[in-house]
């Protein structure tokens, strides 16, 4: 039940990044990865969203109350270091984009455009073209794509970086409410971001060549 990551290794070039990572995460839990600068956190959670093969193992999700393991990255968001928005659509635009885009992942349901908007505290200028806003506009947005479309596994990537002290906060706000409605969060961060309490996975960098391994 929940998330499920089993034996994951990856390589970047010939090298592997990461070897044997196991996790779970059931309904409400919370991951934190930790370690320096290119030890492999946006790796790890790009291989979970599924945007990255693993070199090995796998990573499912399974919804509260049964029903079949599926590939994590169709019940999860994944916000990256990019807002993955189009500068010249409006902000409702975008967003509704990614609401028909990526939908209900069931159990749940999203919020419509307008009460997203109003929930990153941009109720007002959701009618500007995406490239308008300010970079921390742009950013409280992108956490608005997360409220458009219900999906139970949230992986966040140094989603705050170079945020103000209250879109901190506002932003810790959404996840203490996604956790409170049986959502899972997996994230690389610097700041607690309503995650106090949550495990903490720390990453170590190179494992070292497939040879080496063999050896
Ligand atoms: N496309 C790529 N091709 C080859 N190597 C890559 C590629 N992307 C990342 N790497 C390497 O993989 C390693 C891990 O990178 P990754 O971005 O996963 O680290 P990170 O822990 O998220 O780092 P940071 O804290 O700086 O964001 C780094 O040494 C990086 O240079």
């Amino acid at each position: 039940m929940g998330l499920i990551a089993e034996n994951l290794a990856a390589r970047r070039g010939e090298d592997l990044l990461f070897v044997d990572i196991s996790f779970s995460l059931d309904e409400g839990g919370a991951l934190i990865l930790t370690g320096a600068n290119g030890s492999g956190k946006s790796t790890l959670l790009r291989v979970v969203a599924g945007l990255l093969r693993p070199d090995s193992g796998s990573v499912s999700y399974t919804p509260q109350g049964g029903g079949e393991a599926r590939p994590a990255g169709e019940a999860a968001h994944y916000l990256g270091h990019r807002n993955a928005m189009k500068p010249e659509l409006t902000v409702e635009e975008n967003l509704s984009f990614w609401k028909d885009f990526l939908g209900d992942a069931g159990g749940g349901a999203g919020l419509c455009v307008g009460e997203a908007a109003e929930t990153v505290g941009l109720g007002g200028i959701a009618h500007l073209p995406f490239g308008y806003l300010s970079a921390g506009q742009q950013r409280r947005f992108a956490f608005a794509k997360l409220l458009v479309a219900w999906r139970p596994v949230w992986i966040l990537d140094e989603p705050t970086a170079a945020l103000d002290a209250a879109a901190d906060r506002m932003f810790a706000s959404l996840v203490s409410g996604h956790l409170a409605r049986g959502g899972i969060v997996l994230a690389a961060t610097h700041q607690p971001l309503g995650l106090e309490g949550a495990k903490e996975l720390r990453m170590k960098g190179f494992a070292g060549t497939p040879q080496d391994r063999a050896a």
